[in-house]
């Protein structure tokens, strides 16, 4: 089994589309009505949209392969493209996203530990993620990663309000 990381360029565009849609889609379609999908997915994941994220510096994305096939996407944000201005000494994990067939094979994990590694590198000193409430798997992963919740935040998914647990990890 050989798992390799790239970092995205402008050139990862469509790729990123597709991944995107594809995680979200799987993710979320058994707990979301249709047009609140289609709706989240129009917005967040459209070719403006991905194009604006990856040419934003302080948004970094990366790729995991997993015998050579693409697997799963991480997006972290540093100082002013965090999504909340929990300052500078903080980084924010916005996406961690594996396929459905790659989960449960320390890739998720993998992700997880390349945000913290960067975090470490510029002397960050937590990490920080939200994460749907509903959402219980992502939620015992990131306890068992260590995160606690820290606090809540609401945000809309088509026109339904939704709650994301805020999360942190310090770091010492
Ligand atoms: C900020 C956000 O992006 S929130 C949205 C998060 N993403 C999603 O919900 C998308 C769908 N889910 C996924 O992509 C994945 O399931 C993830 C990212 C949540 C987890 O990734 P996986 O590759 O499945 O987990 P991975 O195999 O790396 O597990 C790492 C460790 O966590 C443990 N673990 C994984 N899931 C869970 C869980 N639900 N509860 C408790 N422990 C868990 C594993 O047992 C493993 O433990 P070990 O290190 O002792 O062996």
């Amino acid at each position: 089994m050989a798992i390799n990381i790239k970092k995205c360029t402008r050139e990862d565009l469509c790729t990123l589309q597709e991944i995107s849609y594809e995680t979200f889609n799987e993710t979320f379609k058994h707990q979301n009505s249709h047009e609140n999908m289609n709706a989240y997915l129009e917005r967040a994941f459209n070719l403006k949209q991905l194009e604006k994220e990856l040419g934003t510096i302080s948004s970094e994305f990366f790729f995991v392969y997993f015998n050579n096939e693409i697997a799963g996407y991480l997006k972290v944000n540093t100082n002013d493209a965090q999504t909340e201005q929990l300052g500078n000494e903080s980084i924010e994990i916005e996406r961690i996203y594996i396929k459905n067939k790659f989960q449960k094979e320390g890739l998720g994990k993998y992700l997880l530990n390349k945000a913290l590694e960067i975090a470490i590198e510029r002397d960050k000193k937590n990490v920080w993620l939200g994460v749907w409430e509903k959402n219980e798997n992502a939620i015992g992963f990131y306890k068992k990663m260590g995160f606690v919740q820290t606090g809540a935040h609401s945000f809309y998914m088509g026109d339904e309000e939704q709650i994301d647990l805020i999360m942190i990890k310090t770091l010492i």
